[in-house]
């Protein structure tokens, strides 16, 4: 259990909360100014990863308060507290140990007195087996044929690992499988999938962490059907469905060969599960041993988080920096730009990764907090989101911390296509930090020949204040194991920041409502007849659609 501290409470938050004011009195440039050696004392390269923190509104004296604020709130004894298999998922009374599937050291694992790693290990052996006969070609179809499509159906954490890691290392896909996902419950997501995959040669991994979740199951449903109207026998579902979970007694009853399920643990948050079985798909579409090199990469991360100080570790100044906006400056949102096409789905993941995890009121013991905890996540690939929403990061009121991300090498070296792309990352950061002032506008004006008139009618509009902040991560390629690093360092700074905040970020309460509601409203819609047992606002959308259909 971690103790509950209101972080608010503590002197390093006094002493945050009097700094800020003095840091809201200089600005990025100002810093960079007085400080020719900014970049060496606020970056680090951790294994191929460079990350420059330097273009933060930041000095010694706020990372200072801010390595308080984490020992105030026992940062550290949080830490050893959820590698060691604590249940610091109180509400749910259960440990939180993804880092235990990555666990590529073998070090024992203890949960209630049983080391986690012998079940761990099996079960990677069980997927890697099941990845040699599919690549292989041994494992058939029920026409003989060998598997060349796998449709991974699965939602929220059951979904966008597997996406976003997919796609983030497309340049690995050469085990002549391709790779496709099914999550939404409207028909239309199922459908359009399968119009594109052959039932001789496809397999379906029903991934659920606990196999009872709407939308899974509907299409799960769906895609059997469709495969039963080609195969016929029902005996051939089993050569063509797999399913990834923690509940063997409800993959029987779908009626999923128990030898073709393979297993997770509660342990294991779905929002941080790709490291699970649920990576399945990734393994079968980049092969096993990438697969292994994507786990060794975060744990590499682990061991860096798990074992160096506060003031030294990436995940902690990730976290100690975006809370320092939130909690100071009112940041709401960050902004997650990967300059990099094939991570194009990286912030989707991150947002709940995020959002699912911090995106709490409620601190730890049991009061509504009076501080902000998780930011609003968002973001798209540079430099699309440059031509979309930069404006309004550049300009607008709102002050977004933003994260950019590029590899320094592509796997895609046509023309001059990448440099070009990091000519405008590293343009944005330099830009969003040191803006452009009043008289390089009317320097700029002048020099191009404009009156006087026009100068004065248009220069606050050209005007950028900068001091809007942001961190880089350049690495040097995408590969396996970068991701993974790059991945757990992500998850590792919401940790920080839910412990700081006093929060619990491995539940996920807030989704339930909703679902609750949609089971009830479900039988509503079986017949025609209008329902009055809503508010108006719903009685009147149910009873129009019931109209309409
Ligand atoms: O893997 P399951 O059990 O189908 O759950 C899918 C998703 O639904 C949630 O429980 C709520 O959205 C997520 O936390 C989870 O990733």
């Amino acid at each position: 259990m971690l103790k509950s501290i209101n972080p608010t409470q503590t002197p390093a938050w006094e002493a945050l909360t009097q700094h800020s004011e003095a840091m809201k009195s200089t600005s990025i440039k100002a810093l960079f100014d007085a400080d020719a050696g900014r970049f060496s004392q606020y970056s680090t390269q951790f294994e191929d990863i460079l990350f420059d923190y330097s273009k933060n509104l930041i000095n010694d004296e706020t990372l200072s308060h801010l390595l308080a604020l984490a020992e105030q709130t026992e940062l550290s004894q949080a830490i050893a507290a959820m590698f060691g298999g604590d249940k610091i998922n109180a509400t749910e009374n259960r440990a939180v140990l993804h880092t235990a599937l990555r666990n590529r050291s073998n070090t024992p694992v203890m949960v209630d007195g049983e080391d986690v790693m012998p079940k761990v290990n099996h079960e990677l052996a069980k997927m890697k087996e099941f990845c040699e006969q599919v690549h292989s070609g041994r494992w058939k179809g029920y026409t003989g044929k060998a598997i060349t499509d796998v449709v991974n159906i699965g939602i929220g954490g059951s979904d966008l690992g597997p996406v976003m890691v997919t796609e983030s290392l497309k340049p690995y896909w050469d085990k002549g499988i391709t790779p496709h996902f099914v999550s939404n419950v409207d028909g239309t997501h199922v459908v359009e999938i399968l119009k594109n995959v052959n039932p001789e040669t496809t397999l379906f991994l029903i991934a659920s962490k606990t196999f009872t979740t709407q939308e899974t199951m509907t299409n799960a449903l769906s895609a059997r059907d469709w495969f039963l109207v080609s195969a016929g026998d029902e005996a051939h579902v089993a050569k063509h469905f797999a399913a990834l979970s923690t509940n063997t007694a409800a993959v029987e009853a779908f009626g999923i060969d128990s030898a073709n399920m393979f297993e997770f643990w509660d342990w294991v948050g779905g929002r941080y599960s790709l490291w699970s079985a649920i990576g399945l798909s990734i393994a079968l579409t980049i092969g096993f041993e990438r697969y292994e090199e994507l786990l060794q990469g975060a744990h590499d991360t682990d061991l860096h988080f798990k074992d160096t100080a506060l003031e030294n570790n990436v995940p902690v100044l990730m976290a100690l920096i975006g809370l320092w906006y939130g909690n100071f400056f009112d940041a709401d949102s960050e902004a997650i730009l990967p300059y990099d096409q094939y991570m194009h789905r990286f912030a989707a993941y991150f947002q709940q990764g995020n959002m699912e995890s911090n995106g709490k009121y409620v601190s730890r013991s049991g009061e509504a907090v009076n501080y902000q905890t998780g930011p609003i996540i968002w973001g798209e690939p540079g430099t699309n989101g440059q031509h979309a929403f930069y404006q309004l990061i550049h300009q607008g009121t709102k002050l977004i911390p933003c994260d950019f991300l590029a590899p320094a090498i592509s796997y895609n070296p046509t023309g001059d296509h990448h440099p070009k792309l990091l000519a405008n990352f590293f343009a944005q950061t330099e830009a969003l930090a040191f803006g452009k002032t009043k008289e390089a506008v009317e320097a700029e004006f002048k020099a191009a020949g404009k009156t006087d008139a026009e100068v004065a009618d248009l220069v606050a509009h050209k005007v950028f204040q900068g001091n809007r902040p942001t961190n880089s991560f350049l690495f040097k390629q995408m590969t396996p194991a970068t991701l993974g690093r790059l991945i757990a360092m992500y998850e590792h700074k919401i940790f920080v920041q839910g412990v700081i905040w006093n929060i619990y970020s491995f539940d996920q309460w807030g989704v339930e409502l909703g679902k609750q509601l949609a089971s009830a409203i479900l039988p509503e819609l079986g017949d025609d007849a209008d329902v009055s047992s809503h508010d108006s606002s719903t009685n009147g959308l149910i009873n129009t659609y019931k109209s309409w259909r």
